[in-house]
């Protein structure tokens, strides 16, 4: 097993196409560390438990649904404790650090990493990190203890504060060598994930005995890999409240139209749930639907015929929808924050100001505009998220105890597994106009594809480069989000190194609206 010189991939290979993409182990390294047995056996509560120890061969397949003839494809190992772990109870010095964008339920998750700690293993040395990356070298640390977290899952944010920008990799090591930490757990979207790998290859570098687990947070739900990101249903949940006060206003006032800007700088998952959920919204947009105002199916004329229909609408738009319109009237420079992350241009405004009185409603419009965006975040998570969070947590307090390192944390088809860094950073998942998800939302709100259906066909009939089609042939690329139309949890992908659908048919759509132009300029 082991691939030298490649410290990202760690490939074993089975019978009929088996592909284990493991995650390293400190024995890798470190091969004379000794190992203990699992403490938990002779926990009250879990020496019950019958099989309660995740067998070390077990593992989990990314690809659920499969044909007759399919090769078995790539599994990860399944998370879980293990009989054997690599550290004394007494040994353990964790901890624990929150970077990124505020989520619902980050709280819960350091709760739940300091009880289980705690609880499970007996580990009385928890240090929480203050405010992100940074805080390793430019702040004094927290002591977490069951007592400190007790109540911080029923808060929004993290106790512990988060930082967006750069921070110093060689500087945040020695400071976990100086303190004497041997387990880190790092909760972040996809730069903090991508901050956790080189933190491991530095520690793996200097040959020292830390475990380094990764918890993906993402409220945007873009995460590859992992069936769902924590928050998200929250977020959604959350999303209802402000959908539904968009409908009373616009139901109060004559042709008043409800406009809701939701969260999504690159992904429309959480407008494109918060539509089908409500049932209320007549539009929903996102960044993976480029979509047009002027003629014949464009934005404008369905406005028009929605409020002739029913005197009102909801629109519900991600923050990143339309961002290509905005910045062509706006004539807007591509700005970033301190992460690298693209800053956008407030299209929520700039389509309140855009929506004209149709000619033909001889009547007052207005609209009213509501941003949820930070008030959804900044909540503490629903009961159904706060269960999910408990299982991250524990998932990756079992694997740091069991001497795996290296790894991110998250269900893949409803198991819980270790998934190598690279595999949850190397792309975002982008909802996937041409599956069935977004065909679904099509037919709830009736609103137009904006896109031209010869355009769909040709497309799809055009011999495609690998990773241009669809989620499903995305999918066999590297992702988990196989298009199955009983599976709710799923999403489609996009790879941000592949061309793509969405990119393809964006490109095709540019060029019907440049000849239309060129028509109309002629005529
Ligand atoms: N490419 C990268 N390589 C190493 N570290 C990074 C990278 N990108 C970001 N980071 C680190 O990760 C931290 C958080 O990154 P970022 O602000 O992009 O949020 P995120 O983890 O992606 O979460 P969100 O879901 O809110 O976008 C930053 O403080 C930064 O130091
Ligand atoms: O305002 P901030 O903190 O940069 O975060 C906003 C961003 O965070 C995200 O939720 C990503 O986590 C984006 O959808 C959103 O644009
Ligand atoms: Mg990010």
């Amino acid at each position: 097993m082991g691939n030298p010189g490649d410290t990202q991939m760690k490939l074993a290979t089975g019978e009929g196409g088996y592909v284990l993409e493991d995650v390293p182990h400190l024995t890798d390294y470190l091969p004379d560390l000794p190992s203990y047995p699992n403490p938990l056996q002779d926990n009250p509560a879990y020496s019950a438990v019958k099989q309660y120890f995740v067998n070390d061969d077990d593992t989990v397949t990314q690809k659920i649904v499969v044909h007759k003839d399919s090769p078995r494809g790539v599994h990860f190992r399944r998370a879980g404790p293990r009989q054997r772990v690599y550290f004394e109870s007494d040994e353990v010095h964790a901890c624990i650090v929150t970077c990124g964008g505020l989520c619902p339920g980050l709280n819960t998750v350091i709760r739940e990493i300091v009880c289980g700690l705690y609880h499970m293993y007996g580990v009385k040395k928890i240090l929480g990190i203050d405010g992100g990356y940074r805080g390793f070298y430019s702040k004094n640390t927290v002591t977490l203890t069951p007592k400190v977290v007790n109540d911080i899952h029923k808060r929004g944010g993290t106790v512990l504060g988060t930082s967006r920008g750069g921070h110093d990799t060689s500087k945040i090591v020695d400071s976990i060598q100086d303190r004497g930490i041997n387990q880190v757990y790092i909760l972040g979207g996809d730069g903090t994930q991508r901050g956790a790998a080189v933190i491991f290859e530095e520690i793996r570098r200097r040959g020292l005995k830390v475990a380094v687990a990764g918890i993906p947070k993402t409220i945007d739900n873009d995460i590859p890999v992992i069936d769902k990101s924590f928050g998200f249903d929250t977020a959604v949940e959350e999303a209802q409240r402000a959908i539904n006060a968009a409908h009373v206003e616009s139901l109060s006032i004559e042709n008043g139209i409800g406009l809701v800007k939701l969260m999504g700088r690159y992904s429309g998952f959480i407008a494109m749930y918060a539509t089908l959920a409500s049932r209320d919204v007549d539009c929903c947009l996102i960044p993976e639907s480029p979509f047009y105002l002027e003629g014949s199916g464009g934005l404008y004329e369905y406005i028009e015929k929605r409020l002739k229909e029913n005197g009102h609408m909801v629109i519900v738009i991600a923050e990143g929808a339309g961002q290509d319109l905005v910045s062509e009237s706006l004539q807007s420079m591509d700005q970033q924050d301190a992460s690298g992350n693209k800053l956008l241009q407030d299209v929520g405004l700039w389509i309140s100001h855009r929506i004209k009185v149709p000619p033909s409603i001889d009547a007052w419009l207005s609209s009213r505009c509501l941003y949820p965006t930070y008030m959804i975040r900044a909540i503490p998570s629903i009961a159904s998220d706060n269960v999910y969070c408990t299982l991250l947590a524990h998932s990756a307090v079992h694997g740091a105890m069991a001497g795996y390192t290296g790894f991110t944390v998250g269900p893949v088809n409803g198991r819980h597994a270790y998934i190598p860094f690279n595999r949850i950073t190397e792309k975002q998942n982008k909802v996937v106009i041409t599956d069935r998800m977004w065909a679904r939302l099509l037919s709830s709100t009736n609103q137009p594809s904006f896109l031209n259906p010869k355009d769909i066909a040709e497309a799809k009939e055009e011999k495609q480069p690998p990773g241009l089609l669809d989620g499903e042939n995305c999918k066999d690329k590297k992702s988990n989000t196989e298009e199955d139309p009983s599976n709710l949890g799923c999403h489609g992908t996009e790879s941000t190194d592949q061309p793509c659908i969405a990119s393809f048919l964006s490109f095709m759509f540019l060029c019907v609206m440049l000849f239309l132009y060129a028509i109309r300029e002629d005529s």
